[in-house]
């Protein structure tokens, strides 16, 4: 067996402890709202205890009430008491709560800010976050609710079995057995939990995944026939969480019903053992009542934790996933501190020395590329599908760096500057550009925050959208929907270019920017790239002729090498693979060039 399936609930509470961490910032608040429980069950218990040794004297000695007075009165302090620490306790958890879940978040969101988009693997970033996210959730109970109430189970009943012992001597240790007993049940079966837990969960994930892809998927589905394979599928899944569900809960209904026997047990041992003692003369009978109330008040706590230890593996397998993002390295190291000084109209040179590039070991996608690309050059960086055009972009935006070789902006290396003072250098317009839910103004603030009106219609100007966006009932403040659900295509990918655009970046990397644009469109898209980019570098990775003659030279990728380079003209009279992939791609290679 590996050791990943020995652990025991020890090795569970691992993750959650090494994530306690969280409280340090609130241990004052933590160490306050845990002593207001402890005092509020302790007071509870004391309360409880007088009472039945008050009415047992007065029904033993109707006459003799003067102790009992003293009783009450003290009954009466410590249900005061009571009421003042539960209330306490309420408030200084509740502040605590949000607090704990605020850096949680914090820690979670900075985690996957440095794992994208590298480190995210196949997941997608929502996916992560979500998860990551419900998973706060679920340790925000923890670390605010339950840590300090484990910790006054543990202690609150020893202090009720040690005024038990002194009231009943000996009898005593049957409630400390049996509350022991009580705790050991879910303690024990933790590890049966954990994987129960993790087999629910996993398959929630899948149907999760499988419900999400029909939705997003459903008009391709319709059209390729497949929606009773989906219903299948959906079904097949459901089934099995179910399975596993109904695994789960034959458990906990196991562990229930044992918990209750204990009780039950504890409960018949010492009643016979009280009576005997009583029956023997060894005990007042005044002592009885409050003692079978202080049995009750040792097993309140533990009883309180009980589904707490049932949920161990769940909040162990959370904390795991948080730390994985939380203690996640950074994709990128951002060390470097050459700021760059002012900035000089002009520069925005761009060079990759012999960059080597792999995602994966063994697997090279960048292969010794070696280019330059001078300030205010617009170049098309062309290559089959695969070449590694999109990998190259990355780079330049140091959402990887080179396995070997350098990546330099105006002769300094990328990697000896701040992250943020590169990418505020250049802007990127993606394949498939992310709208944030808002508006159109929204959206642009974003790229500049502040930005006022004049330079965002200018910016629209640019990008061919100003027209569209004048139209819309309420312009700059139309609703944009989810992730731009409103707008076309090339819509979206406009509004990309109009933030690229009023950032005012020095180089400007646009990644098939023209995919989504009409005929007319590109062809007008592209006289506003050469107006606005002026003397400021350009990358346009592109497949179409129309986008590429426009640039003054061709970088012709093949199999992540540079394979060629010179002008479309040159390109297309003396290379033949590119060429060939022109003539593939079923572009008119032979289109001639606008004069
Ligand atoms: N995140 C990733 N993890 C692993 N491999 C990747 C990743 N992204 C890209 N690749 C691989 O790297 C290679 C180059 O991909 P890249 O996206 O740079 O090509 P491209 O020239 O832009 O292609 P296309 O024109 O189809 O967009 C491909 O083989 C691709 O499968």
């Amino acid at each position: 067996m590996s050791p990943k399936h020995t652990y025991g609930s020890a090795a569970l509470l691992r993750p959650l402890i090494r994530l306690l961490g969280v409280l340090r910032g609130h241990r004052a608040m933590f160490w306050q709202s845990t002593a207001s429980l402890a005092l509020s069950l302790l007071t509870a218990a004391a309360a409880a205890g007088l009472s039945a040794y008050a009415a047992s004297l007065v029904v033993q000695d109707p006459s003799d009430t003067g102790l009992a007075q003293l009783l009450l009165l003290g009954l009466a302090c410590a249900v005061i008491a009571h009421g003042a620490f539960t209330w306490i306790e309420s408030w200084l958890s509740h502040v605590m709560a949000y607090r704990v879940i605020d850096g949680l978040r914090l820690g979670l969101h900075d985690g996957i800010e440095r794992l994208t988009p590298g480190g995210l693997g196949k997941r997608r970033g929502g996916e992560v976050a979500g998860a990551a996210m419900a998973d706060a959730e679920t340790l925000e109970w923890f670390y605010a609710h339950t840590v300090g109430a484990s910790l006054c189970a543990a202690v609150s009943p020893l202090v009720v079995v040690g005024a038990l012992i002194a009231l009943t001597g000996p009898i005593g240790l049957i409630a400390f057995a049996g509350v022991a007993a009580l705790i050991a049940v879910p303690w024990f079966l933790g590890p049966l939990q954990a994987r129960q837990g993790k087999a629910v969960r996993d398959g929630l994930g899948d149907l999760k995944a499988i419900t999400l892809e029909g939705a997003e998927g459903l008009r391709e589905m319709l059209s390729l026939g497949l929606a009773e394979r989906q219903k299948r599928r959906v079904l097949e899944a459901t089934e099995r969480v179910q399975r596993r569900k109904r695994a789960l809960a034959l458990r906990a209904g196991a562990e229930s019903a044992l918990a209750d026997l204990i009780v039950a047990a504890t409960f018949i041992a010492f009643l016979v053992a009280l009576t005997a003692a009583v029956s023997g003369g060894r005990l007042d009978p005044a002592l009885f009542p409050a003692a079978m109330v202080l049995l009750t008040a040792a097993f309140i706590p533990a009883s309180a934790i009980f589904p707490m230890f049932q949920r161990l593996g769940e909040m162990s397998a959370a904390a795991t996933r948080v730390l994985d993002v939380i203690d996640a390295p950074a994709q990128v190291a951002d060390t470097g501190t050459d700021s760059a000084g002012a900035r000089q109209r002009g520069d925005g040179a761009v060079r990759f020395e012999h960059v080597d590039f792999a995602y994966e070991a063994g697997t090279p996608v960048l292969d010794g590329l070696d280019f330059t690309v001078p300030a205010g050059e617009h170049v098309a960086v062309v290559g089959a599908s695969g070449a590694g055009k999109t990998t190259l972009a990355h780079l330049l935006m140091r959402f990887w760096d080179p396995v070997s070789g350098r990546v330099l902006l105006d002769g300094t290396d990328l990697r000896e500057r701040p992250i943020a003072a590169v990418r505020e250098r250049i802007a990127l317009i993606p394949q498939h550009p992310y709208v944030f839910r808002g508006t159109v103004r929204s959206n642009l603030d974003l790229a500049v925050p502040g930005a006022d009106e004049a330079a965002m219609w200018k910016a629209l100007e640019s990008a061919q959208l100003a027209d569209t966006v004048r139209e819309w009932p309420a312009g700059l403040d139309e609703a944009v929907g989810e992730n731009g659900a409103t707008l076309s295509g090339g819509q979206r990918q406009r509004l990309a270019i109009a933030q690229a655009f009023l950032r005012e970046a020095d180089v400007l990397v646009m990644d098939e920017a023209a995919a989504h644009l009409d005929g007319i469109g590109e062809q007008a898209l592209a006289r506003a790239v050469a107006e606005v980019m002026d003397g400021r570098t350009t990358l346009v990775i592109a497949h179409r002729v129309s986008t590429i003659r426009h640039a003054d030279r061709v970088l012709f990728l093949d199999g992540g090498r540079l394979a060629d380079t010179g002008t479309h003209t040159e390109l297309l009279e003396r290379n033949p693979a590119y060429r060939a992939l022109l003539a593939q791609a079923e572009l008119p290679a032979d289109e001639p060039a606008e004069g």
